[in-house]
This record gives C-alpha cells, structure tokens and sequence, in this order.
C-alpha cells in the first residue's frame, strides 16, 4: 500500500485529493495533507474525504510519494523541511517551477512534474508528465497510475510543461470564460439566465464529447454545424472580424510567458 503526502492543501491539491479517493487509487487516510497554517481547511479536507492533516514530520516518514502543490514562490521556503525523506518520490505540480528546484534538496531521487488541472476533481483532468533521470520504470508506472485516476496523461519534454501550462493547466479557466461571455451575450440578447446556462453548459459538453468519442477534426465537425450562407457562417465570420484565433493564440503565449518566468523567479 502506497502513501501519499501532500504538502499545500489549496485548490490544486484538493482536485486531486478528490479524484484519487474517488477513483480508490489508495485508501483516504493513507493520504497527508498540510499546508501553512489554515487548520480549518485542513479540517474541512479530513471530514470531507477522509485524509490524514499533519503537522510533524515523523507521520510521514515512511512516505512512498510526496505531491507540491504550494505557489511556487512558497516552494523555496518548504522544501528544505522534507529533505530527510530520502526514498519517497517527488511529484510536483508548479507550474513553471523546474525539476532542477528538487533536485538541489533532492538530488538522488526520482522526480515527476506534473501539470494538471482542476477538472481532477471528476478524474477528467488533462495533466502532462515530465520525469527526471532517477525516475525507475516502477516508480514512472505508479505515478502514470496517480495522474491517470484523476484524467489523462500525456508525457512531454519538461520544457514543453510551459505550454501544456498554457493549453491544458490554465484551460479550464478559459472555458469558464468563455461559457460567461456566451451566457452574458445570450442574456443580452434575450433569454433568461436559468435557460442560458442550461444550453451553454450543455454546448460545451456536446461539443467536447463530440471531439472525444467520434475522433473527428474539430474543422469538420465544424463545417457540418455551417451551413453555407446560414446563422454560423454569421457567428463565425463575426469571431473572425474580432480576431478570434489571434486572441487564442495571445492568450495561450501570455500563459506560456508567466509559467517561464514563474520558474526563473
Ligand atoms: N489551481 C489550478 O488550477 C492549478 C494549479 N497548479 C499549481 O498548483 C499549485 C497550487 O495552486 P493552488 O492550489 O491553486 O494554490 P492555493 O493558493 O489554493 O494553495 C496553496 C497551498 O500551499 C500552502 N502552503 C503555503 N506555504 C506552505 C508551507 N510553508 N508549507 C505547506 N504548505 C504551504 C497553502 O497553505 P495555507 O492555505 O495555510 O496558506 C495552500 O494550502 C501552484 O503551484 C499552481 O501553479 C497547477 C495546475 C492547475
Ligand atoms: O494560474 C496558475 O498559475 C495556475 C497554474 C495553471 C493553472 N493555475
């Protein structure tokens, strides 16, 4: 039986929390959790999923995995605390931070950097996975099988974490946005909130199952929604005038740019 120990217990940490006891990947209380000092939230975790909160080192020196998920700049101050923990695996999930960060305080052990995101929290997470040269073949399958319970995984070069960082670790937030603009502008244009949030969310969800389950391009699945001279050829043609692919393409680089400079700072 592994056990896990998570050291930041925000927004992050819980998602994964979540899909890792729902999918039973381990048993709830053979996870640890801490963070800086909100004991409520840690509270709130143990009733809510039955996790361990711990505050001494000595609960967690027989751990198998330890997962960072505090701001990266907080990684410097925490990370000398658990460099007695010679033979767990070290996964973290900064963004932009660098492998080579743990391998200063770690430096004979095996290292994952995971990008994930919240969609964990219902193990429908997009998460990439770059390792370290310590990592063994045994430890790259158990941690494969962490990130796996909570979604998809893809392995990446690590550099290519920044962008992964860009698409798929800030890309829930951008699919958030743009379900508000599309309620706001059906509102505006005269529904009601209630019926607006029902079609969009459900928009959204059609479409990416579309993608997923008939494999099809998304051009394609595009043109058959278009019918020549019709209402989308109109909406589209309107996303084209506002630079629509231009504003992505900003959006994903600008994320991008902040998890490189994330890791140098
Ligand atoms: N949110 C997201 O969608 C994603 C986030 N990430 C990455 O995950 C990480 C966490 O992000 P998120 O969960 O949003 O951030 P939060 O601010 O929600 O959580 C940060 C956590 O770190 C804890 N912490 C701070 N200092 C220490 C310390 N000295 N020792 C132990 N714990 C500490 C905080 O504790 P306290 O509350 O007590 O201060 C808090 O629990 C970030 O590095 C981010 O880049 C990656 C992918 C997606
Ligand atoms: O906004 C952030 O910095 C984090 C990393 C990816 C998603 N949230």
């Amino acid at each position: 039986m592994k056990k896990i120990a998570f050291i930041g217990a925000g927004s992050m940490a819980e998602a994964i929390i979540a899909g890792v006891v729902k999918n039973e990947v381990v048993p709830a209380d053979a996870i640890y959790v801490t963070n800086h000092s909100n004991e409520e939230r840690l509270t709130r975790l143990h009733k809510q999923y039955g996790v361990t909160p711990f505050r001494e080192m000595t609960d967690i020196q027989d751990v198998d995995v330890i997962i960072f998920a505090t701001k990266p700049n907080q990684i410097t101050d925490v990370l000398p605390q658990y460099a007695a923990l010679p033979n767990a695996v070290i996964v973290s999930v900064l963004a932009g931070t660098p492998i080579s960060t743990f391998e200063t305080i770690f430096p004979n052990q095996a290292v994952a950097r995971v990008m994930p995101n919240t969609s964990a929290t219902i193990g429908e997470s997009a998460s990439g996975i770059a390792w370290n040269t310590k990592v063994t073949d045994e430890a790259k399958r158990w941690v494969t099988s962490l990130v796996e319970a909570i979604g998809i995984v893809q392995e990446v070069e690590e550099e290519q974490l920044h962008t992964v960082t860009g698409l798929s670790g800030s890309g829930p937030a951008y699919v958030y946005f743009f379900v508000e603009a599309l309620e706001a502008a059906a509102i505006r244009e005269g529904l009601d909130q209630t019926t607006a949030r029902k079609l969009a969310v459900q928009t959204i969800k059609g479409a990416a199952l579309m993608l997923d389950e008939t494999r099809e391009e998304p051009a394609t699945l595009r043109e058959r929604v278009t019918s020549p001279n019709g209402t989308t050829a109109a909406g589209l043609e309107a996303l084209r005038e506002h630079q629509f692919e231009q504003t992505i393409h900003a959006c994903v680089r600008a994320a991008k740019q902040r998890s490189i400079e994330l890791g140098k700072a």
